[in-house]
């Protein structure tokens, strides 16, 4: 077996499943570390659901899931590739995935991966993913990066696996640990600035004022544009991460999708003593009404996301006022 998940109490259905997940992860790591010798796996490639553009990579990673979960133990999949549900008729389980996060990413060489979240299905193909993230019995990510990793929750801690280059073989690592409960790392894409609501504004301005602000310290910044790769960042050494709602055309909710991208990351990161938000309220206990549904998303060390929320509460007039004026948020 190249990968094996015993010890950790989990059924056979989902071991199987996992276990489909990183033979396609392995494979997947090998196209990538080709990319460019035979073909280009971030050639334009239609367009997906969502209205993003997608580029070979997405295509031939959801094939590729979608492939090797048939006929298994996955009786619904629902992709960010695919409009609707799939069903593949037999099966106990529900995965929902983002089968390539940070398709920009893909053809300048930087970390990019596969999301995936995975319910009991349910009897409706629908109501197998329109539920809370506190129902999912596994949400995890594979990072491609200069190593390639498997990071997965089955709601007792976190546990991660590193391939071994060039083959199939998943060998299991050292647990993450607890996320710190402070954190000096914010992660956002600051281009965006001006479309922001006031509250996200403030919470930054008073970041960027560093030593000289109300919080009196200063902070750093890192903006990879890959959902997986902030995550295992966060995971790693702790920070905070946001994409909020803004006032672009389309960006209300944000950009990140709840069902395939932020209900599994929100489990890990809780799973860590860390906490995931839409700014304000938990991302777990929320329920989405589409299966491409976005949510603005703030996640990582638990001071630092309820801080982000105590900024929603701020009175309108003290969410304008000039930093210096916020002195209950010094840290
Ligand atoms: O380009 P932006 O607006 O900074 O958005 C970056 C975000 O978009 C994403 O790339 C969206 O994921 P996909 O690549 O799966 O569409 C996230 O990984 C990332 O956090
Ligand atoms: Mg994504
Ligand atoms: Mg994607």
């Amino acid at each position: 077996m190249s990968v094996s998940f015993d010890g950790l109490g989990i059924s056979a259905d989902l071991a199987d499943t996992m276990t489909r997940l990183t033979s396609v992860g392995a494979q997947l790591a090998r196209m990538i570390a080709r990319n460019g010798l035979e073909g280009n796996l971030a050639e334009a490639a239609g367009t997906n659901a969502g209205g993003d553009g997608q580029k070979a990579l997405d295509v031939i990673a959801d094939e590729a899931f979608m492939d090797a979960l048939r006929g298994g133990a996955v009786r619904h999949y629902a992709s960010e590739e695919q409009d609707e549900v799939v069903d593949f008729g037999t099966g106990t389980l529900a995965l929902a995935i983002d089968p390539l996060d940070g398709s920009s990413n893909i053809d300048v060489n930087v970390s990019i991966g596969t999301i995936f979240s995975i319910f009991e299905a349910a009897d409706d193909m629908d109501a197998s993913f329109l539920r809370p993230a506190n129902e999912q019995i596994a949400g995890g990510y594979i990072i491609f990066g200069p190593q390639t990793a498997l990071v997965v929750t089955f709601g007792k801690g976190v546990q991660q696996w590193v391939l071994e280059p060039g083959s199939d073989i998943w060998r299991r690592v050292a647990d993450p640990k607890p996320l710190p409960s402070e954190t000096s790392e914010y992660a956002i894409n600051a281009s965006n600035y001006r479309h922001w609501p006031q509250p996200i504004r403030a919470f930054i301005d008073d970041l960027v004022a560093g030593a000289e602000g109300p919080r009196g310290r200063n902070f750093n910044m890192r903006w990879i544009a890959s959902l997986v790769a902030e995550t295992h960042r966060i995971i790693s050494r702790g920070g905070v991460f946001l994409y909020p709602g803004d006032d672009r055309d389309g960006y209300e909710r944000g950009r990140l999708r709840h069902v395939y991208e932020c209900a599994p990351i929100a489990m890990l990161i809780e799973q860590l003593g860390g906490e995931a938000t839409d700014g304000a309220d938990p991302i777990m206990s929320a329920t989405p009404d589409r299966l491409h549904a976005r949510t603005p998303f703030v996640f990582g060390s638990a001071s630092k996301v309820a801080r982000v929320a105590a900024y929603h509460d701020l009175p309108q007039d003290e969410a304008h006022a000039l930093f210096n004026t916020r002195g209950l948020f010094r840290s």
